[in-house]
């Protein structure tokens, strides 16, 4: 046991020597809005239209490494529980410190690994930054590439019959928007081919949820925003020669070689870095990648996990083959609260979800929500849960980040997580802002050892059965027969609609090909 519990410790320990000194944030208490120093009253005002009358303790701790007496000196990485509040955290010190800007460019830039997620984070922005006058626009590929550059760069208007030279006209296009949410593929496109979009003002990169971020290189778009932010002589005064107006007025803005102690080498005003995430990555190699300036880390107790004080867990011990029972036993009980089912694949999103709606009386509304489909479709089913006209969903793990739905009150595991930074995740999908929520994982029998030893990971150690009364179990058995051959026969049919398609778009290739030779 006390071996055990050494290793879990030692492992905890971070590498990088300015973690081993981490501010912790449960030192923080709430704040009253109008006892936060320094907070504009226009701010103050927009807050309370969001129902917000004081900070939470990740809030009030990073309001004082920025706005407070650390004045955005040091990147920060914030190491936060899921439903702590690190949208605000970063977005009300960004904005505040942007309210004084003079003229509109693309100050700030917020990077998240999905569409739902960039909408959802720019809809905190768009709370709280048109009060103090400044613009938010968002790049995900929701829309048209065209509608999207007409939102975000403003073309001067051009009077008919004057011949405007073309070159002239490139260097007048204007930011539309102070403040950018975008996923990475599309900010690619946008700093590829976008005229008039620029990063050459940037003062403010966060990348949320970055461990996933850093996981994959999205067509480099790190490297690439840093190479582009970077100072060179080139950036000092980049139009020297022509009277832009970005160049007057906004001379704070213009990048120039520091020769403040510390700040050697790096541009001043430098580009100031916050990355988050409810579960942030150690790994030196991977936190490299973004090119820290003295990083202060701010996390929550010692632990390097932590999930929400509110949450409960529970498990649930059945044979593999009565798993779906069980979880219908278990939806009945929960009598239509809100409630995400995840499962470990997109397919088996899929079959799950369509075995559930084939369990005719349930009287609950049931939508899968998976990487498999269309982006549309995926954005309306998620409205639809927020308003309440689904009660279940059914998910793979693309609904694991950052997603916030009020009102989810459970989170059912129909498999188990590989791994606890996906328990985490999931799990955090409900007791988010001090609320109360609870997370059930259907296991095996084999499973219990290797999920109890996950939990100690984040120093979860009560995880009691869930018992589900037998006769509800037996109860349920002959619908779940007729529900199991309609899922079948639905199975074979789409796999053989799957395998027409597949084979009349070969063939159309091959006729094309053809064509062409
Ligand atoms: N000061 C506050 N007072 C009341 N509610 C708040 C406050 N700050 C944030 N919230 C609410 O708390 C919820 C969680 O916030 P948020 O989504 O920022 O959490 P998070 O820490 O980013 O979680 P995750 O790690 O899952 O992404 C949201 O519904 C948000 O509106």
């Amino acid at each position: 046991m006390e071996k055990a519990a050494e290793q879990n410790n030692k492992q905890s320990v971070p590498v990088l020597p300015w973690m081993r000194s981490p501010i912790d944030v449960g030192a923080f208490d709430d704040c009253l809005l109008p006892l936060l120093p320094f907070l504009d009253p226009r701010l103050e005002v927009a807050l309370q239209n969001m129902a917000i009358s004081s900070l939470f303790p990740v809030q009030v701790a990073v309001w004082q490494e920025t706005i407070g007496p650390g004045s955005f000196e040091r990147d920060l990485c914030i190491n936060s529980p899921t439903g702590s509040g690190k949208t605000l955290a970063y977005a009300l010190p960004i904005v505040q410190m942007l309210s004084t800007r003079a003229i509109r460019c693309l100050r700030a830039l917020v990077v998240l690994p999905t569409r739902d997620l960039a909408l959802q984070v720019k809809e905190v922005f768009a709370a709280i930054a048109p009060a103090v006058g400044l613009s938010v626009g968002l790049a995900v590929g929701q829309s048209s590439i065209v509608d999207e550059i007409s939102e975000l760069v403003k073309r001067p208007k051009l009077q008919a019959g004057i011949c405007y030279d073309p070159e002239a006209l490139s260097l007048d296009l204007q930011s539309s928007v102070d403040i950018l949410v975008a996923t990475p593929g599309r900010l690619m496109d946008h700093i590829n081919s976008t005229k008039g979009f620029t990063l050459e003002h940037l003062r403010y990169l966060v990348v949320d949820e970055t461990d996933r971020l850093l996981r994959e290189a999205y067509q480099s778009w790190l490297p690439t925003v840093l190479q582009l932010t970077r100072c060179s002589a080139k950036s000092l005064f980049p139009h020297a020669n022509t009277f832009l107006p970005s160049t007057f007025g906004s001379l704070k803005t213009i990048r120039r070689s520091g020769v403040e102690r510390g700040f050697k080498g790096k541009s001043y005003p430098r580009l100031v870095k916050m990355v988050l995430s409810a579960t942030l990555t150690q790994d030196p190699s991977k936190l490299a990648q973004l090119d820290l300036h003295h990083p202060l880390l701010l996390t929550t107790g010692q632990r390097r996990y932590r999930l929400p004080e509110q949450l409960e867990s529970f498990k649930l011990i059945c044979e593999s083959k009565l798993k779906p029972l069980y979880l219908v036993a278990l939806l009945q009980t929960l009598q239509g609260e809100k409630c995400i089912v995840f499962t470990s694949s997109v397919e088996s999103t899929h079959r799950l979800c369509t075995l559930l709606n084939f369990f005719g009386d349930l009287q609950i509304k049931i939508k899968e929500y998976s990487g498999l489909q269309r982006q549309s479709l995926r954005s309306k089913t998620l409205r639809a849960f927020r308003v309440g006209d689904i009660q279940v969903l059914v998910s793979s793990d693309a609904m694991t980040r950052g997603m916030d739905v009020d009102g989810v009150t459970n989170v059912i595991n129909y498999d188990i997580p590989a791994y606890i930074k996906t328990y985490i995740h999931r799990a955090g999908r409900t007791a988010r802002a001090g609320k109360a929520g609870r997370c059930f994982t259907l296991l095996r029998k084999d499973e219990v050892k290797r999920f109890k030893k996950m939990l100690q990971k984040a120093d979860h150690n009560s995880c009691p059965v869930y018992s589900v009364p037998s006769d509800s179990i037996e109860s349920l058995r002959s619908t779940y027969n007729s529900a199991m051959e309609k899922l079948k026969e639905t199975v074979a049919s789409e796999t053989h609609k799957k395998r027409k398609f597949k084979s009349s778009r070969m063939f159309k290739g091959k006729e094309l090909n053809n064509q062409k030779v």
